[in-house]
């Protein structure tokens, strides 16, 4: 069942907690709808839902105008972070519960309802637990029961509410992955609310990035990653190094540090955007960039090994951090408190008063084919 959401908006007192937007989410698709605490994520969510009203605007699932179909004609299953599960009922009786108390005419039988909470026990993997109580389960169990709970009602959209929020990092992640093969198995279509940019980034078809009621872009993961509409988004998806500076010839620079531009391409004034991995570090600056950093964390955990740099000589606003390989790690050995040096792969100027950024690449293109998903260190 597609979503489309036209000319959408909302206000609670005098604040606008979204702005006139619209979206449209397709059949079968899996949003995430990712943005900064307070941007309206879960105020639009409800508004799909049908738990708050939009001050104008249309909701159509389909053809159908929902805008003022009530929540409980919709059709929609939801899964909030705080499970809700009814403490006094089994495993089993809280999957079945919303067919149990539908009216007579649309109730299943019976036998239908207990083959279809057993069919749900069986996919969450929880059939062993069907007789427990939700204070006998892990957060994660219990997260599991309260998505079997939404999808016994065959929904065709799913609404989640940061549902694996208050969950460990592992089970989270154990959880989105298989949140998402049900997705796929089921065809059902899927919008959840988070503000963690690789639980959107992991799972999504097409991420909705929100700031101030407001979608600042809509685009698949890779595509938000890669080509950020604007600084709001390329800030909020993950770590990035900033290097603000003026015009030098063909540098753009900042008191003695300062970074080369490739040759047919003109420094402006404004902040050059460089991921980890678009930046190599070495022990040497060289004819590219003059980029002194202290080593100020190495951070072993992980499939690489990230360091945290702080400028020498110059200033960010934030730390600087880059990734090497643990073989490369091996071989540099390097120590907090050391000095090396930034190289520019590829970037992303924001020049002052350009609302789009402008990408620049300092790689040959033998050097795009071959080049690396890391940072890697030049021993020189
Ligand atoms: N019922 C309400 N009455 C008044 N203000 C509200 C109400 N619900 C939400 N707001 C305000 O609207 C804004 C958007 O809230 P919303 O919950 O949609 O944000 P969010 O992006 O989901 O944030 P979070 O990630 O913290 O849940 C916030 O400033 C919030 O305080």
């Amino acid at each position: 069942m597609s979503i489309q959401i036209k000319n959408v908006s909302k206000t609670f007192g005098d604040f606008q907690a979204i702005k006139p937007l619209d979206l449209t989410i397709h059949e079968g698709e899996m949003v995430g709808l990712l943005g900064p605490s307070g941007s309206g994520k879960t105020t639009l969510l409800r508004i799909i839902a049908g738990l708050e009203t939009a001050d104008q605007g249309q909701i159509l699932f389909g053809e159908r105008d929902m805008t003022r179909l009530h929540v409980r004609n919709r059709r929609v299953g939801f899964v909030f972070q705080n499970y809700a599960l009814f403490r006094h009922m089994s495993v089993a009786d809280n999957i079945a519960f919303g067919l149990e108390v539908l009216p007579r005419k649309e109730r299943p039988a019976k036998a239908e309802i207990k083959k279809r909470v057993a069919e749900l026990l069986d996919r969450i993997e929880l059939s062993h637990l069907a007789g427990r109580y939700p204070a006998q389960l892990s957060g994660g169990q219990k997260q599991r029961v309260a998505l079997a709970r939404a999808l016994a009602m065959q929904p065709r959209v799913l609404l989640l509410d940061e549902p694996f929020g208050a969950l460990d990092a592992r089970v989270r992640k154990e959880l989105r992955r298989w949140l998402r093969d049900l997705h796929d198995d089921l065809g059902f279509t899927s919008v959840f609310v988070t503000h963690d940019q690789e639980e959107a980034l992991e799972v999504s078809d097409r991420v909705v990035v929100m700031s101030q009621g407001q979608i600042e872009q809509q685009a698949t993961p890779e595509d938000l990653y890669h080509q950020p509409a604007n600084r709001f988004v390329y800030d909020f998806l993950g770590q990035v190094n900033v290097f603000q500076g003026t015009p030098w010839g063909q540098q753009l620079k900042q008191e003695a540090a300062w970074i080369r531009f490739p040759e047919g391409t003109t420094p402006e004034s404004g902040q050059l955007y460089l991921r980890p991995h678009e930046i190599t570090l070495a022990r040497q600056p060289d004819h590219r960039a003059h980029l002194p950093l202290t080593i100020k964390a190495v951070n072993l955990i992980g499939a690489e090994v990230r360091l945290e740099l702080e400028p020498e000589g110059w200033h960010s606003d934030e730390i600087w951090e880059a990734g090497i390989t643990h073989a490369e790690y091996n071989d540099w050995q390097p120590q907090r408190g050391e000095t090396c040096y930034a190289l520019p792969l590829s970037a992303q100027l924001f020049a002052q008063d350009a609302a789009q950024p402008r990408p620049i690449s300092w790689l040959t293109a033998a050097q795009v084919k071959g080049r690396p998903s890391s940072a890697s260190i030049a021993l020189v």
